[in-house]
């Protein structure tokens, strides 16, 4: 059965006649000043930070904010059903949440209480390699949960296939390999603070707990933690990767795999000539390169590339229902939520995150009603114009 997604505006406003408002901001720009304030400033940085001058960061608001939904009258949308095909799996709406890493350092339950309130609405859930809770820990709480796995494709092939293994075994169906992320960009939020979040021991329980991993060290890690997360910061990553070594992940992975981070067509027409099966058009939320494309603009040639031979998902800049709508009119089959969820753990650990899948998709519902769809199949660019910068 579909879900009344808009229901949540009445059930807002009926709770409101007791006296009660919502325990968080409804308005994502307010939860993101509410999560400013009462977070630690390191922590906050690292979430709302980006590289260089946060040009691309806005940039990716900009290029949604440019595109206008152009509303439709008198269709019938009574009767509306955002179920998806995703990845070979039927999912309630088009959204999934994004790779984090390093929850801990938002709230104590960290992926485990994000995965739980994905679940609790039928929504897949990204684990982050980076996460501060081992895979298998996250994947039991979650019980039938929709998992999907996040890589970090570092230099040791041992560590990357003993985690092939470990998701696998776990239950995640499908894999995203984040490829704009080599290396870590230039952020001077962090670097103003000096702070990394490995380095206070956060988002490398999954490589600690890991044999592999284990092999590469000089001594145990509760012996050298500091050499541990050295050893991690060396070998997470490797810039010297190229479009011949997928041909490694796809012989050890038997479901979809996902390349995260591509932005140009060219690109996404290797990907799908290396045998994958999606890609995600995103820029990290602006946290690699600064001066970047946005991805809203990268959206509609990669979509027009590709999207006949693979699953095209798309973020970065996402906050709203409307901003789910604009991408799936540019060539997103589904859209992965990222930073209004963290903030959202981070001030009320899953019920917060639970609030703000509840707020993207009533909006979304709303939307899509008011723009004279019935559900996401219809939304074409014809749903949009575009503004001059
Ligand atoms: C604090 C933080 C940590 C992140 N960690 C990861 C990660 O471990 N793996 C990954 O693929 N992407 C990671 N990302 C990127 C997100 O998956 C996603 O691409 C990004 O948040 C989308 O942009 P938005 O937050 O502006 O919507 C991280 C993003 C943030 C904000
Ligand atoms: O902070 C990030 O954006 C990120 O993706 C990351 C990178 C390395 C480890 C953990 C997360």
């Amino acid at each position: 059965m579909a879900q009344h997604w808009a229901d949540f505006q009445y059930d807002i406003y009926l709770n409101g006649t007791t006296g009660a408002v919502p325990r968080l901001p409804t308005d994502p720009t307010r939860l993101e000043e509410l999560a400013e304030h009462r977070l630690g400033p390191g922590p906050t940085g690292y979430v709302a930070g980006s590289a260089g001058d946060g040009s691309t960061a806005r940039a990716n608001r900009a290029a949604l904010a440019r595109r206008r939904i152009v509303p439709r009258m008198l269709r019938d949308v009574h009767e509306r059903d955002l179920t998806t095909e995703v990845l070979g799996r039927t999912v309630p709406a088009p959204l999934a949440l994004a790779p984090v890493g390093v929850l801990s350092i938002m709230h104590p339950d960290a992926e485990t209480a994000a995965a739980l309130a994905a679940a609790a609405h039928g929504v897949p859930y990204i684990l982050s390699s980076a996460s501060s809770t081992p895979m298998e820990q996250v994947a039991e709480a979650m019980g039938d949960g929709e998992r999907w796995f996040q890589l970090y494709w570092g230099k040791d092939r041992e560590v990357t296939r003993s985690f092939l293994t470990r998701a696998r075994a776990a239950g995640y169906t499908a894999l995203f390999v984040t490829l704009d992320t080599p290396i870590l960009g230039w952020r001077p939020r962090d670097l103003d603070q000096a702070y990394l979040p490995f380095l206070h021991g956060v988002g490398t329980a999954n490589y600690f707990t890991d044999p592999a991993f284990q092999a590469g060290l000089a001594k145990p890690v509760h012996e050298d933690p500091n050499a541990a997360v050295l050893h991690f910061l060396g070998l997470f990553g490797d810039p010297g990767h190229t479009w011949p070594d997928l041909a490694f992940l796809r012989e050890h992975w038997d479901g979809p795999i996902v390349l995260k981070g591509v932005l140009h067509p060219d690109d996404a027409r290797l990907a799908a000539d290396a045998g994958v099966d999606g890609v995600v058009v995103s820029n990290h939320g602006g946290r690699q390169v600064a001066g970047a494309v946005a991805a809203a603009d990268a959206l509609p040639g990669v979509a027009d590339a590709v999207g006949d031979r693979l699953t095209v998902l798309f973020d970065s800049g996402v906050r709203t229902g409307d901003d789910v709508f604009k991408a799936l009119a540019l060539g997103a089959r589904a859209v992965l939520l990222g930073r209004p969820y963290v903030y959202g753990l981070g001030l009320d650990g899953q019920a917060g995150v639970e609030h703000v899948v509840r707020c993207v998709l009533a909006e979304l519902d709303l939307t899509l009603a008011l723009a004279g769809h019935t559900g996401p199949a219809t939304v074409t660019s014809a749903d949009l114009v575009e503004h001059p910068a």
